[in-house]
């Protein structure tokens, strides 16, 4: 049996999936998600990932394949931790076609919740001001392309709700079995999940 294989008598890991703009709020829900959840869960962030590259000077085309290769990096870290039995809350930005259509190549799709993180582009640009940390337009510049494969398992809007009552919605949805194809393999069927970079 291949390392990265669950032993015997023990599921793959699930594998929660947010996904939202800069700002949406998908750390904080995270955060409090892993707190309504029974069992160890992990939360793996694609921020957290681009924070563990050392950054020497560069220009933009090194730039460009050093970026591309966390996200692919990333992708595959997620699905070798599910396939080894891990639940996991995964904080994503699918801002380029490309970056879903990786993940649909490598996680099982009935092992995928994914979660739409919704918040109108006014109330993204005052957090966005008020934390400082993030480049001016950058949940802007996200907002048309993060949504645009359109389909989820489940919607939260951050807008008007706090990080607890959006991950109460998901514990919810969480606790009740769907017997339903998930977004995840409705879009594997399709195969209309976008072309382009
Ligand atoms: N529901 C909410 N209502 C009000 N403020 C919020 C809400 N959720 C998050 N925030 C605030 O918005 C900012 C961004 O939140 P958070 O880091 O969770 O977003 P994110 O989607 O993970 O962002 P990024 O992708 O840039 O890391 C934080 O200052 C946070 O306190």
């Amino acid at each position: 049996m291949p390392a990265s294989e669950p032993g015997p008598g023990e599921a793959r890991g699930r594998i929660v999936f947010l996904n939202g703009t800069s700002s949406a709020g998908k750390s904080s829900i995270a955060g409090e998600l892993v707190r309504l959840l029974d069992a160890p869960w992990f939360v793996l962030s694609a921020d957290a990932f681009h924070a563990m590259r050392t950054a020497p000077a560069m220009g933009p085309d090194q730039l460009e394949g050093v970026l591309r290769r966390t996200w692919r990096g990333f992708h595959r870290a997620v699905a070798g931790m599910a396939a080894a039995g891990n639940d996991l809350v995964v904080d994503h930005v699918l801002s380029e076609p490309w970056r879903l259509r990786d993940c649909l190549d490598l996680f099982v799709p009935e092992d995928v919740v994914l979660v739409g993180v919704h918040c109108p582009l006014p109330e993204l640009e005052r957090r966005e001001r008020l934390r400082g940390d993030r480049p001016a337009g950058l949940a802007a510049r996200q907002f048309s392309r993060v949504h645009a494969h359109g389909d989820y398992d489940v919607v939260v809007d951050s807008g008007d709700r706090s990080p607890q009552e959006c991950a109460r919605e998901i514990a919810a949805f969480l606790r009740r079995t769907s017997a339903g194809p998930t977004a995840f393999t409705r879009m594997r069927v399709a195969g209309t999940w976008g072309q382009g970079p």
